[in-house]
């Protein structure tokens, strides 16, 4: 159900290609099966007619030598066609699966990604996505040209001999809903094993290789090596049992085919529709019963991976019908004004409350810092800002409007994060910079902001912005990964500046000079900042520490050295 689901809409756009391609198999069918029971036909019908001189000069022999060299010249154009258009209906058909999965993955929050690991959305994107190719590949195309040629062939050899047209046609048709049902059932559980072995093996190798540094220094590689080879051996084991009924059931049908084909020899021979004896026209239907294998091959194995399509669908549809909880309001811009957390509660746990009766002002213009202990939920705070989850209960409000009834594209460009994690692209300077301006800015704006961040030297060499900077940034350190970071920030004018730890790693100084840079960027902005340090305490208009999911206390940083203990001894540990 799924599937058809799946499928439907993208058929209903894809279809002249894919019935092209349908088509054009059931002509390299039809040309393949009239080309054996011709050529066989010929062969007969010449010898017979070599058996007096009379025959044998009465006889036709250009008619059907035209009509083979037709036959064959027509089988080999329409199968090269239909590689060409089945090929092409998959390749869309995929495409627009993929655009698809991508469409419904991009409205996505935070919390409605929360139980997925990346490896496994990758994993559905390619793998699973990929295995859904064999529906129309392996098993509508095969399927609908076997059925079209079936009713042909009963007409074909009905017009001769009633008897013989229903023998065989019967007994394909008995043979198909048989025995690839059969291998279906038996191979349902295996095609389903295939599917999540590989799903299994593509997220642990992933992980492996993104966590190959930690694993070699802990001395953990060979245990997570070893994790990963079972994996490989289930794996295979799944796809050998696949294999061993695909083998099996081309097996049983080329049985059951002979079989089929000595009943039609024992029928014809005693002649076909009113010539007894048949004469060459048992040839003709014998060679057609044979040719008739060519329909019934591909169809063995096709039954047996449908379970594995059936799988794969189920969780591709899984994301396509996911819904994001984190619904956006329809004003188009988010006012300037005070940041306002009402009467917070929030936990990402149900029963694990990480923010609790939180309420917080943040006055518009201002600069804000949120101390606090680890995980006692500042970076939390830039969530709910951002909306990457909602508040259980209470109200954000940025002036008079709440952030939920904003669109997405307003909260977005009203603001600019530098998170604790800064990500970067495998790309070039260029692009990891770029992507942070809402309009394409200029080389000489990349290049002042680089210049700003001490970051000039990275465009010095030949290929300047355009240096590629490795897979996941690694050509560049972690500070030089901060401040492409803090870069990023000094690119986008928005009103509002969210800085989660932005100089963790940096050396005082450095650190001292990008706060220097962030501060003058947000000279008009309000800017909120989450730090484990105190530097630059001294410039904040507030200072805010969290205690148990609230604030604990508020003031600047003379007000908070004289009336908070522990703020005093950290400020005196920094001097
Ligand atoms: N995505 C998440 N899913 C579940 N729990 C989370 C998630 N993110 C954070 N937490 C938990 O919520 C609590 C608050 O986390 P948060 O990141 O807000 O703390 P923090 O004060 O910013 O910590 P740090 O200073 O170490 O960055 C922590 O106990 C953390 O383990």
């Amino acid at each position: 159900m799924n599937l058809i689901k799946l499928f439907l809409p993208l058929l209903r756009r894809q279809w002249l290609m894919m019935f092209t391609g349908l088509l054009l198999a059931f002509i390299t069918l039809v040309a393949g099966i009239g080309l054996l029971s011709l050529s066989g036909w010929f062969l007969s019908a010449t010898a017979v007619a070599g058996l007096s001189l009379a025959t044998a000069q009465a006889f036709n022999f250009f008619t059907p030598a035209g009509g083979v060299r037709f036959l064959s010249i027509a089988r080999t154009a329409s199968r090269y066609g239909e590689r060409l258009a089945t090929h092409e209906a998959t390749f869309r058909l995929l495409t627009e699966l993929r655009v698809k999965v991508w469409r419904a993955l991009m409205p996505l929050a935070d919390k409605d990604l929360a139980g997925l690991r990346q490896s496994e959305l990758l994993n559905r994107l390619v793998a699973d996505i990929d295995t859904l190719d064999h529906l129309y590949l392996r098993l509508l195309v095969p399927m609908g040209a076997f059925v079209a040629v079936l009713l042909a062939l009963f007409a074909f050899i009905g017009w001769f001999d009633s008897r013989l047209a229903m023998l065989l046609c019967g007994g394909v048709l008995l043979a198909l809903c048989c025995i690839p049902l059969s291998f279906y059932l038996l191979g349902r559980s295996s095609a389903v094993a295939v599917v999540n072995e590989k799903r299994r093996y593509r997220v642990q190798s992933l992980e492996f290789l993104g966590g190959l540094a930690e694993l070699w220094l802990f001395g953990a590689l060979d245990k997570y090596r070893h994790d990963l080879d079972l994996t490989e051996q289930q794996w295979q084991r799944s796809q050998r049992t696949m294999a061993s009924l695909q083998g099996l059931s081309q097996a049983v049908l080329v049985l059951v085919h002979g079989v089929l084909i000595l009943l039609m020899l024992v029928m014809a021979s005693s002649g076909v529709g009113d010539r007894v004896p048949p004469g060459p026209l048992a040839a003709m239907v014998l060679f057609a019963s044979l040719a008739v294998m060519e329909m019934l091959m591909p169809l063995a194995g096709a039954f047996s991976q449908l379970a594995g399509c059936l799988a794969a669908g189920d969780r591709v549809n899984d994301i396509i019908d996911k819904k994001s909880d984190i619904a956006f309001g329809d004003k188009a811009q988010l006012p300037a004004g005070d940041i306002y957390f009402e009467d917070i509660e929030f936990g990402y746990q149900p029963r694990h409350p990480v923010l609790s009766q939180f309420s917080l002002r943040i006055r518009q213009g201002s600069r804000v810092a949120v101390l606090g202990k680890t995980g006692v939920g500042k970076s939390s705070l830039f969530t709910l800002l951002t909306r990457g989850y909602n508040p259980d209960s209470g109200r954000i409000l940025v002036g008079e409007t709440d952030i939920q009834d904003v669109t997405e594209k307003a909260l977005r460009s009203a603001i600019t994060v530098v998170s604790q994690r800064v990500h970067l692209f495998a790309g070039t300077l260029k692009d990891n910079l770029a992507m942070a301006c809402e309009t394409p800015p200029t080389d000489v704006a990349l290049m002042q902001v680089l210049e700003r961040v001490g970051l000039g030297y990275l465009a010095e060499g030949s290929d300047g912005l355009k240096q590629w900077i490795g897979e996941g940034g690694r050509l560049l350190s972690g500070g030089e990964t901060r401040r492409i970071g803090i870069a990023r920030a000094l690119l986008k004018d928005s009103p509002i500046l969210l800085l989660d730890e932005p100089t963790e790693g940096l050396d005082r100084r450095t650190e001292r000079q990008m706060l220097a840079l962030l501060f003058e960027h947000a000279k008009d902005k309000t800017l909120v900042m989450i730090s484990h340090r105190l530097t630059a305490m001294t410039e904040m208009d507030a200072i805010h520490i969290l205690e148990n999911g609230r604030v604990r206390a508020s003031g600047s940083h003379e007000a908070l050295v004289a009336q908070h203990p522990e703020y005093r001894a950290l400020s005196l540990c920094r001097e």
